[in-house]
């Protein structure tokens, strides 16, 4: 498989989650390409589980990817940008489903000891498919005894990858609150509730949950990443959204952070004579790496010459944390060295690292 042009086949189509029709579809294209006679491949959703069968097999090792893009307009000046419109894979996932194609196909030729299952998981960036995934059909015929992931880290350099035991990644809930008011003239505000204004306070009071609420030892962070209201420039609004996400180092400060939310909206509802509501959309459990497969892990990483580095926690969140909270594994780090970071329009990791992780994961499969 040549790796580079399958990365920019699947960097060309990103889709949103649970729509990833082009990418499950080609995903399956490079698939049929591998030797059959150890796979068995079933399609769950827009997801793809592949079973390879080990030849003396004590135990089934999993693999996950996830495989869905963000909606985001690429600006990286690729020759192979996304060809969706305001669709871009800005968060490495056409890396993540490359590497886990060149490791299926090693494995495809040369069959390891024992199973593995790689699962082409959707819509990890939202509303989550490790989950739905868990309690699938195919999830419960080939259940894994360990598993494992990787998530690529632009400020690392290409060649490189991190990894801890314990806490990686963040508990997450997504955050939407729509704001109901009175619309009017923009001459004649006293006889409107302006939602704009209730909005644009309400956004500057929530900064004061993560400052003067929470313990200080702990880590949260609430972030409005849009806004939206308004029709034209003489017309008070009668309606506000505000879309964002809560991270939390641990499930009861997840709790008082929405407790906090919730005291707000009431106040703001008194102040600005408005009605609001609160949808906490799609939750994630944090990723917690389990201590003895990590510690497998780097004593491997060790043994076999691979440089590594003690990852430091995230606040990143990813329903990964789900499949985790149930197997027991790990996530790990692989440097890919780009000045932009996850999420930025103009994210362009370098494709050296594709070869060094499907190497990385293709030795862990071999010998977890
Ligand atoms: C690794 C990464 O960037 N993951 C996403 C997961 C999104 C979860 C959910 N949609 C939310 O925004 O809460 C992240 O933004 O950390």
């Amino acid at each position: 498989m040549d790796y580079i042009n399958t990365r920019r086949t699947l960097h060309q189509i990103p889709e949103l989650g649970f729509e990833e029709v082009k990418t499950q579809k080609t995903l399956l294209s490079f698939i049929s390409e591998m030797p059959q006679n150890h796979l068995e491949v079933e399609t769950w959703r827009t997801g793809i589980f592949v079973f390879v069968k080990g030849t003396v097999p004590e135990k089934t090792i999993g693999y996950r990817t996830d495989i869905d893009g963000l909606p985001l307009q690429e600006e990286t000046g690729y020759e192979f940008s996304s060809v969706h419109e305001g669709r871009m894979h800005a968060c490495g996932h056409d890396f993540h489903m490359t590497i886990a194609l060149g490791a299926l196909e090693k494995m495809a030729e040369h069959p390891p000891e024992n199973n593995v299952l790689f699962l082409f998981q959707p819509a990890e960036e939202g509303p989550g498919g490790a989950e739905p995934m868990l309690q699938s059909e195919p999830m419960k015929k080939w259940r894994p005894d360990e598993i494992f992931a990787l998530h690529i880290a632009p400020e690392l350099p290409a060649r490189t990858l991190s990894v801890k035991p314990g806490l990686l990644f963040a508990n997450t809930s997504e955050l939407f609150i729509d704001f109901k008011g009175v619309g009017g003239h923009a001459a004649y505000p006293h006889r409107t509730k302006d939602m704009i204004v209730a909005a644009s306070s309400y956004v500057t009071q929530l900064q004061q949950i993560v400052a003067r609420r929470v313990d200080p030892l702990e880590s949260a962070v609430v972030t409005i990443g849009k806004v939206e209201a308004g029709t034209v420039q003489n017309i008070i609004a009668e309606t506000a959204r505000l879309e964002g996400t809560i991270r939390t180092t641990s499930s009861s400060i997840m709790e008082e952070v929405k407790t906090e939310i919730e005291k707000l909206v009431r106040g703001m509802e008194i102040s600005n004579d408005c009605t609001i509501t609160i949808d906490y959309g799609s939750n994630y459990h944090q990723v917690y790496n389990d201590e003895t497969v990590t510690g497998k892990f780097i004593q491997l990483m060790d043994e076999l010459g691979y440089e590594w580095k003690e990852a430091d926690r995230a606040m990143t969140g990813e329903d990964f944390g789900y499949m985790l909270k149930e197997i027991p594994g790990f996530m790990f780090w692989l440097g890919v060295d780009s000045e932009a970071g996850l999420h930025q329009s103009t994210l362009t990791p370098k494709e050296e690292a594709l070869e060094y992780g499907i190497s990385i994961v293709t030795d862990t499969l071999y010998h977890l």
